[in-house]
């Protein structure tokens, strides 16, 4: 049977060693792709973490016209309708069980997009909350650069300032019903498809009690689902916010960092009842996802009978950042890469907007439709 995923847990809230906290960060994210990022509270407030979920539910509770009225545009902002995004269409026989609303750039506390009447007052709040994921990024893209030792290692950082020009970041509320709410779903129905996320690195809030996401294992078949509450961090004041290494960066480092294919699926049987996917409840850390079929096997202590919140923040460098040759050994002497020798000399060196464009066409087919 599969084992619930074997993530790092790293605390880069503290004033300790700098380089050690990088390696550490680095080895997840070649290794892993994925890693917690403890939260003490010290980048991220708890209570801005509750507040922008109490903003997400309102969001989301407000009246369908208001939300259909904020409809997602080509840009990437605003409200993406149950079912409407495909993240996975080559094995999906539906869209996505997900209610997502994309926030993009806030000017003065201000949204450039849409908002409905009902969050409008919120919008200093959500801005402020975006401001907070935005600094704890560009913590995590310098360790990234001091642990791959990159010269400067500045270099990631300096691609993701908001000062070089417009980019592709988003922050991103979801929703997810439970399946008593559907009318209509199968078996091997998810609630997010299999998919790896489009830009440098992601930050993701979940809640305790509302699990689902799942990592794909490297043998490309097992699903290894991902705790909210790994052991040791029970008595954290927040759940630890999980970062994960995007297609860009993977790109841009020539697959050293790894970008790990994900899956939010629905909640599996209660322990002790039979598992419809084959894989009863086993004892501590011997849980597990069967491949194939969209029902997940419940961690222990994670209880999911409702709607399911989470919260990510897309984070991408300027439109115009040039994804070429990174300066550093360790990316340079990988050879495991996306291609054969040399990437850089084989590859035309892609922008960083050209390399979201590429990748959002693939799940919004409909949006795109026509429009080649
Ligand atoms: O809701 C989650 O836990 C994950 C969502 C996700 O993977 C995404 O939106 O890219
Ligand atoms: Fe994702």
């Amino acid at each position: 049977m599969a084992h619930v995923a074997k993530i790092p847990v790293i605390d880069v809230s503290g004033d300790g060693d700098q380089a050690q906290v990088a390696r550490e960060l680095v080895d997840a994210a070649v290794e892993h792709g994925f890693v917690y990022i403890r939260n003490t509270g010290k980048d991220i407030p708890v209570e801005a973490i509750d507040a922008a979920f109490e903003m997400s539910r309102r969001l989301f509770d407000a009246p369908l016209s208001e939300k259909q009225a904020c409809t997602i545009q080509q840009n990437n902002r605003g409200w993406s309708a149950m079912n409407y995004e495909t993240l996975d269409p080559a094995n999906q026989r539906v869209g996505d069980f997900k209610e997502a609303f994309n926030f993009g750039e806030f000017v003065d506390g201000k949204a450039q997009q849409p908002i409905p009447p009902t969050i409008a007052a919120d919008e200093p709040q959500i801005s402020a909350f975006r401001d907070l994921c935005y600094n704890l990024s560009l913590k995590l893209n310098t360790l990234l650069g001091i642990g791959l030792e990159v010269t400067p290692p500045d270099f990631f950082t300096a691609a993701h300032l908001r000062a070089r020009g417009p980019s592709g970041t988003i922050l991103r509320f979801l929703r997810y019903p439970p399946r008593s709410d559907l009318s209509d779903t199968t078996a091997a129905d998810v609630r997010a498809g299999a998919h790896s996320d489009y830009g440098s690195l992601t930050l993701l809030f979940r809640l305790r009690g509302q699990p689902g996401l799942e990592v794909l294992a490297r043998d490309g078949v097992t699903w290894m689902p991902v705790p909210v509450v790994p052991p040791g961090t029970e008595h954290d004041p927040a759940p630890p916010i999980l970062m994960n290494i995007g297609d860009l960066l993977s790109y841009w480092t020539n697959g050293l960092l790894r970008s790990t294919v994900h899956r939010v699926v629905f909640p599996g049987p209660a322990a002790g009842a039979a598992a419809s996917s084959g894989g009863a409840n086993g004892g501590e850390g011997e849980e597990g996802g069967a491949a194939g079929g969209g029902i997940g096997v419940r961690v222990e202590g994670e209880v999911d009978d409702g709607p399911r919140y989470s919260i990510a923040y897309f984070c991408h460098p300027f439109g115009g950042a040039e994804l070429g040759p990174v300066p550093s050994e360790r990316v340079k002497g990988y050879k495991g890469g996306l291609a054969e020798g040399n990437p850089y000399a084989e590859r035309r060196v892609l922008t960083a907007d050209e390399h979201l464009q590429m990748r959002l066409r693939a799940s919004y087919a409909q949006l795109y439709k026509g429009k080649e």
